[in-house]
């Protein structure tokens, strides 16, 4: 094994095989913990997609407050499912197909149309240039603005989908749909969450879907693998510590590098 291969994998903590069944345990009782650590909370929030990795987080979010509430008596815990569309979105029928599944206790809608074309307007008002890719990353922090609002109005924290075969890549918007308050799949790749969508039953057009952040105008629902230049099954061989071709280790070490500055609190005096 490549030797930034092992550390990758050490620190990701990427487990080489799963059992679906205990990892969704895991996930599980991680999200309970923490809540009944801190008594004061009463939600989870999270945008809802339609792609895979929210249906997953979602889905074990809501088996989480079902059982609390069972388990204390306490009622008013929480799944807060969010719809964060930037006007109309394509793949809108499965972002509804995902909350049924989840079967989400409450559903908020918020188009991040206008604040998104409002930020660009302002900013554009200076002189800026603001490319289409630039937007894509202003229309993920607006997404983190909404999920915030919701939760500091419900006694709620923020669920990040960020897991070890986007964290390898950097491959999310430093706080936008980076910016959350518990991360319940880090550790897992992408195939680990298809098993555990599969053990859960969910409807298999959410999880063999083609993974895309869809930012773009220009590039809508470019496939992440197109936008890496890697496939997630290079990338989820390379965190199970297999032999993968030589050029697309490089690749993924290259955004692993590029993209440490994502993965740290923000750098002090006392940082090299
Ligand atoms: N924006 C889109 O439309 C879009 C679409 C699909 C996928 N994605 C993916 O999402 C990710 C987001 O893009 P991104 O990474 O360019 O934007 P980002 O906003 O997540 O990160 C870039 C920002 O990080 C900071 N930064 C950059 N280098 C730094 C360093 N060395 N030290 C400290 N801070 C540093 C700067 O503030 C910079 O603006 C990419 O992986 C991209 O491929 C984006
Ligand atoms: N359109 C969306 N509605 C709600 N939530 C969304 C939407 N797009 C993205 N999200 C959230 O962001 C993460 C990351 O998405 P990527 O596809 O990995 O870029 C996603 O899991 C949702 O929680
Ligand atoms: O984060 P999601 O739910 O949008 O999944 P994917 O990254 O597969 O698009
Ligand atoms: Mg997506």
């Amino acid at each position: 094994m490549r030797e930034l291969q092992k550390e990758i994998i050490e620190t990701l903590k990427v487990q080489p095989t799963i059992d679906p069944k205990q990892e969704i345990r895991r996930s599980v009782d991680f999200m309970k913990n923490y809540l009944k650590k801190v008594p004061s909370l009463r939600s989870l929030v999270l945008g809802i997609s339609g792609g895979q990795d929210s249906t997953l987080a979602g889905a074990l979010a809501e088996i989480a407050v079902r059982e609390l509430r069972e388990e204390t008596g306490i009622q008013d815990y929480r799944f807060i499912a969010v719809r964060l569309p930037y006007g109309v979105q394509a793949d809108e029928s499965d972002a509804m197909k995902a909350i049924e599944f989840m079967q989400a206790d409450e559903v908020v809608r918020i188009d991040i149309k206008p604040a998104a074309d409002a930020m660009v307007a302002a900013l554009e008002a200076n002189d800026l240039k603001i490319s289409d890719f630039n937007k894509g990353n202003i229309k993920a922090r607006e997404r983190m603005i909404a999920q915030y609002g919701i939760a500091g109005s419900n006694a709620g924290i923020v669920i990040g989908t960020d897991h070890a075969a986007e964290s390898v890549t950097g491959f999310y918007t430093k706080f936008g749909d980076g910016g959350a308050d518990i991360i319940p799949l880090w550790r897992l790749d992408k195939r680990q969450g298809k098993a555990m969508l599969k053990e859960l039953n969910a409807p298999v057009e959410l999880y063999e879907k083609t993974p895309t952040a869809d930012l773009e105008e220009e590039r809508p629902a470019l496939p992440d693998e197109v936008a890496l230049g890697v496939t997630y099954d290079d990338i989820d061989n390379y965190l199970e510590g297999r032999e993968i071709s030589s050029e697309a280790a490089d690749k993924i070490e290259g955004w692993y590098k590029r993209t440490a500055h994502k993965r740290v609190l923000p750098y002090t005096v006392f940082d090299n």
